[in-house]
């Protein structure tokens, strides 16, 4: 089954749509971005959200000690990379901490490819270059990946499906597509999960 992110949560009412909705990891957004939120407010809505979600913690260039302190606050159970974090990076974040890491691609050319290939990170996540932007990247430069990837960058309701038939994504990621006027559409996610989980069928 294609797991499904929910990423840009950031108030207690996208919480309590997640909870009703189970998707299979919730994205907290702690970098520059209308989605931002402070480790606080992090700490907070995690502290309400469903235990079985693991939240992702994003971030963007951010001191390793910080993206550190939110696991060991127990604020994140997963931490994803959206800058120019290499895998010296990731390295020291493994040194001192276990939970899975996942490193943002921007596929702008089909070199790209190859960072997909050389990541030591758990899970690689194909992006647009505009990261929760709504916009998706020329998925023909996507060649054959032989790791588990998040899909992500303009999911939406109206092409998850086809995006899951061609690429068999570990799981996809969403966030744009399911606000109205720049917060999260309870019914948007509920109609977003009921396709992927019926493509599996
Ligand atoms: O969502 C943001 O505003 C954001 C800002 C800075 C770095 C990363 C960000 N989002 C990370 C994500 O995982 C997004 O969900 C992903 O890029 C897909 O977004 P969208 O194209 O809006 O569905």
């Amino acid at each position: 089954m294609t797991k499904i992110k929910v990423c840009g949560i950031k108030r207690l009412e996208d919480v309590e749509y997640l909870n009703e909705l189970m998707p299979d990891y919730a994205g907290f957004v702690f970098a520059q971005s209308s989605r931002q939120i402070s480790k606080e407010e992090g700490s907070f809505l995690r502290s309400r959200l469903d235990g079985m979600i693991p939240v992702v913690g994003v971030f963007v260039n951010e001191n390793p000690e910080v993206v550190l302190d939110c696991v060991e606050q127990g604020i994140v159970q997963m931490i994803q990379l959206h800058g120019e974090e290499g895998n010296n990076y990731i390295d020291f974040l493994r040194r001192y901490s276990a939970v899975p890491i996942i490193k943002s691609i921007s596929i702008t050319k089909k070199e790209d490819m190859d960072s997909v290939r050389d990541s030591t990170a758990d899970y690689v996540l194909l992006d647009n270059r505009s990261p929760g932007s709504g916009k998706k990247f020329n998925w023909d430069l996507v060649e054959k990946i032989e790791r588990p990837f998040f899909l992500a960058g303009g999911i939406s309701i109206d092409n998850v499906e086809e995006s899951i038939h061609r690429f068999k994504p570990y799981g996809v990621d969403s966030s744009s597509s399911l606000e109205t006027d720049g917060v999260k559409d309870k019914k948007k996610i509920k109609e977003f999960i009921r396709r992927i989980k019926n493509v599996e069928r």
